[in-house]
This record gives structure tokens, sequence and C-alpha cells, in this order.
């Protein structure tokens, strides 16, 4: 720990253990919204594959663009020589156990079965480096980063013991009780894999304490995202792991490629505890609990949460995740009522019937359906054409200010005014969704609408993303460019 602690010193950082949450990262000086305060990059990672970004991605920068196949093992993929060559040092392991995989196997090699090998692989690496330096007689002569080292061999039994930096949550409540049975037989089939891809001699298989690794795995690992927040990989990040979760965080978690940046949302006085969010903010606290037990197996005590039952918290999950109210004027927000047949508007006293809603949610269900079909068939017009249809019938069915309404809008890539009641000054989506408005609103020629959104959206994003990533940088020359045509057509008219 005296290691950590020094190097996390020098960055106005340190450690401490708390008896519910385990490590947590504490400030000791203060940081001012937007400023920087930890980044690292990831000890192992991996492309994702999933609906939101389907297709191959290059292993180390997760471009989607101009792929070569590794011609030895056919499974990882490169944008170029210099990607490639970057995770040589990686691959070379990693491509000796791929290319064992045989015929139908390959597809069962998901994100986390590589980054599980993956993990075990970089173990082994530096337990081997580690041995020769030892055999050489030259000391150990490192430092804190590989300190863990001196670990037991890295058996798949003990991936997750070794000391302190990767000592994820060893000490506290990580019961296995908490995990469900069918999730522990997935686990135990994942890690028969795991075993088959690395055929490691004598590495005796324990069902359960490879499960506890793979659930570990769950509770650490990090999703990789672009600055449009699309999901690219997953990632291990020792040090930024040790972060603990808030529903109203001081901090935000973003990347700039590879790299992991937490950046301050809010002004942090010194011996703060450093907070992230692990999940969606904007849902009920039932449904935020919901995800951060099944997931991280954690019972969530923020101060957001500890209001739950309360009136203010009853408010924000029926404005969030309940109905609208009958008379479209008012932005009442519905409670059910005590004989149960149908939900009572708090502010003008409507009732809507159970009936009407059940209609409405069948029809927004089968418009649903139809939409991710279409949009699965690559039928992108006829998809959006149904998205516009549940956004209609969801303005009938949901409160205007709910996270239903704002996923459809989301994936319309139409931003609305309601969006602001949901989140806070800070939030990444805020500002992407201004972003997308802005230039939604360029495209259709109303650039000072445009000028307006995407100058909300630079006052969001530079506290999230910070001023100097390529991304920021286009949507400046973005906001300039809109300002210059804005001024040109409101120059006076004896300008022509
Ligand atoms: C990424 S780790 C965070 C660091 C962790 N405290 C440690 O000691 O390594 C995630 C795990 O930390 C714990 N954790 C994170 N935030 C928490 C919170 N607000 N309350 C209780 N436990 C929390 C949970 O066990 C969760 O699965």
């Amino acid at each position: 720990m005296e290691e950590l602690q020094k190097a996390l010193n020098e960055k106005n950082l340190s450690v401490s253990t708390n008896p519910e949450k385990g490590r947590c990262l504490f400030t000791t000086h203060d940081f001012a919204p937007g400023e920087f305060i930890i980044s690292e990059n990831p000890y192992v990672c991996v492309p994702s594959k999933n609906k939101e970004s389907a297709g191959l991605k290059c292993e180390w920068c997760f471009s989607s663009k101009n792929l070569k196949k590794c011609s030895s093992c056919h499974v990882v993929w490169y944008c170029s020589s210099y990607c490639q060559k970057l995770d040589w040092k990686m691959h070379r392991v990693e491509c000796q156990c791929l290319s064992k995989v045989e015929g139908e196997r390959v597809k069962y090699l998901t994100p986390s079965i590589r980054l599980m090998v993956k993990l075990c692989l970089r173990r082994q690496l530096e337990y081997d480096k580690c041995h020769r330096q030892l055999q050489a007689g030259g000391g150990l002569g490192i430092s804190y980063p590989l300190v863990f080292l001196l670990a037991r061999h890295c058996a798949f039994l003990d991936i997750m013991t070794h000391v302190e930096l990767f000592d994820f949550n060893w000490f506290i409540h990580q019961d296995m009780a908490d995990i469900d049975e069918k999730q522990l037989v997935l686990y135990a089939q994942m890690a028969n894999l795991v075993n088959l891809i690395l055929q490691w001699p004598d590495s005796e298989i324990n069902i359960k304490e490879i499960a506890e690794n793979f659930s570990k795995l769950a509770c650490n690992a990090h999703t990789i995202c672009d600055s449009e927040l699309i999901p690219h990989g997953t990632g291990l990040y020792p040090v930024i792991s040790i972060i603990n979760h808030s529903c109203l965080p001081n901090s935000v978690l973003v990347f700039e490629g590879r790299l992991a940046v937490v950046r301050a949302v809010q002004h942090i006085p010194k011996g703060t505890e450093v907070l992230i969010s692990y999940i969606e903010t904007a849902g009920s606290t039932v449904t935020r609990q919901k995800a951060l037990k099944e997931q991280y197996l954690f019972s969530c005590t923020c101060s957001r949460c500890i209001k739950l039952g309360q009136f203010d918290d009853i408010r924000e999950s029926a404005i969030l995740e309940g109905y609208s109210c009958k008379n479209g004027e008012c932005s009442g927000f519905l409670l059910r009522n005590s004989d149960g047949t149908g939900f009572i508007c708090q502010q003008c006293g409507l009732l809507r019937d159970k009936d009407d809603i059940k209609t409405i949610t069948t029809e927004v269900k089968l418009m649903s359906e139809k939409a991710s079909m279409f949009l699965s068939a690559g039928r992108y017009a006829e998809a959006s054409a149904a998205y516009m249809m549940i956004e209609k019938l969801q303005m009938k069915l949901d409160h205007p200010f709910s996270v239903n309404l704002m996923r459809t809008r989301e994936t319309l890539l139409k931003a609305h005014a309601w969006f602001f009641c949901v989140y806070p000054r800070f939030h990444p989506l805020l500002g992407l969704q201004y972003y997308t408005s802005g230039k939604l609103e360029w495209l259709l020629g109303d650039t000072e609408e445009a000028v307006k959104s995407l100058t909300k959206a630079w006052d969001a994003l530079r506290i999230t993303h910070g001023t100097k990533t390529p991304f920021m940088m286009e949507l400046a020359s973005k906001l300039e460019e809109a300002h210059a045509e804005a001024s040109y057509k409101l120059r006076p008219r004896n300008d022509y």
C-alpha cells in the first residue's frame, strides 16, 4: 500500500479503506470543476462486440477502418502496423493461445473471455519477467506498478489474490450468495473455456473461485467509450478501479482512446472522496439500486439513494419512469390510486385509467419490436419512422421528462428541452445532446439556434471532456464556423 500511497500523493490523492466500501480514493487538495484528477492506461483491454458498436475493431485503438486480420490467430484485427506493433508484446502470447482455438469454438471468444485470458497472460508475463530478474541475482529493482508480481504464481485460481494493486475488494463483502445460480453456471462455463484456451498444465479448476474471479472482473472492469459515449471496449484500470460509486458523483470518467481520464464535475474540497457513477444516473432509485446490486453486488447509500421512499424520491421516480397526466397541458406526476383502478395526477387530480395505459403500452411494445427488427436489418428509414411512432405514443403515455421518452429521442438523435431536468449540469450526455441538437439545427438552416446549442455543448463538455482532445477541437471549430455564418446572416441588408 505504501508505494501506491506515494504514487497517489504526488497526484494530490490518497487511498484509504472503509468497512462498507473497501478501498476509497480521496483528494489531498481542492479540485475545481473540469480539473483533471487522474488518468491511466489499461492493464488489459479488449474491443467490445455488441449491438451499439457492432462490427470489428482494431485491438489497440478500436478504429473500425482499414482492418486486417492477424494472419496467425485469425481472431484479432488491427487498423495499421503501428497499432499491431504497439500491441505485439501482449498479442505475441495471446496469439499462441488463440491460434489453437478450433472451428466453431472461435465464436465463443467473447470480450469477457478474452479479457480474462489476457489478464491471466499479462500476469504470467510479468511473473516470468520478475522471476528472471530474481534469478539473474539483480534483485527486483522495480517500483510500484510491479510490486504485485511477488504474489504467488499466476495460476488461474489465484488470479486476483495478488497483493495491493489488483486486490479487487478482496476484504469486502463480495458474497457469492449474492450471485444468482444461473450466473454462477454461466461463469463456470466461461471458466472452462478460459482454461481450454490457456491450456496451462496442472491448473486445477475450482468453479466457485473462478466464478468469483469473473464476478470481480464484472465489478472492476470499465466500459471504454469514445467522446460521444459510444462503447468500444472493456478495460481494467487498476488505480481508477479504486474509485467508488455515487448516484450524485463529483467526478466523471471519460476516455481518450484507451486512456481513462477522471475529471472533477464540481468543486471537490481537499479530503473528499472521489466518486464516479458506474451506471446511468437518470433512473429511479429502485432501478439504480437494482443495476448496482446485479452487477456490482452492493446497496448504494449515497445521498440520493437514502431518500428512497421519501416524497422527493417518489416524485422523481414518477417523473423519470411514470406516466403523463391525461390532460396533455398538465405536467403533474401520477401515483397509483388506492383502489388499483388507475393513476391519479398529483397536480390536477385527474384519474388516468389503467386500461388506457395498458393499450398504449402494448402498442409501444409492438412498435419497438418492429423498430429494432428494421434497425438490425439495416432498414434505417423504416427504423427511424418506427421510432418516431414510438415517440408519439410515448408522448401520450409517459411523463414528459421520462427516461423512456429520452431514450427514444436519443435513438432519433433529437434533443429536447426537457432533458435539462434529468441530468446534472455537467453530465457528458447533456453536453452531447446539445452537440447533436446543434448539428441538426445547423443542418436545418437554423444557425442562430445552432450557435446557442453548440455553445451550451462546449460549456458542458469542456468540464467533462477537457478542451485539448481532437473531439473538442472539432467542436470548437464547428462553433466558430456557425458563429461566423450566423453573423453573416444577421448583417444589415445594405451590406449586400
Ligand atoms: C471498482 S470497485 C471500487 C473499489 C473498491 N472499493 C475496492 O476496494 O477495490 C467496485 C466495488 O466497490 C464497492 N463499492 C463501490 N462503490 C460503493 C458504494 N457507494 N457503496 C458500497 N460499496 C461500493 C462494491 O463492492 C463494488 O463492487
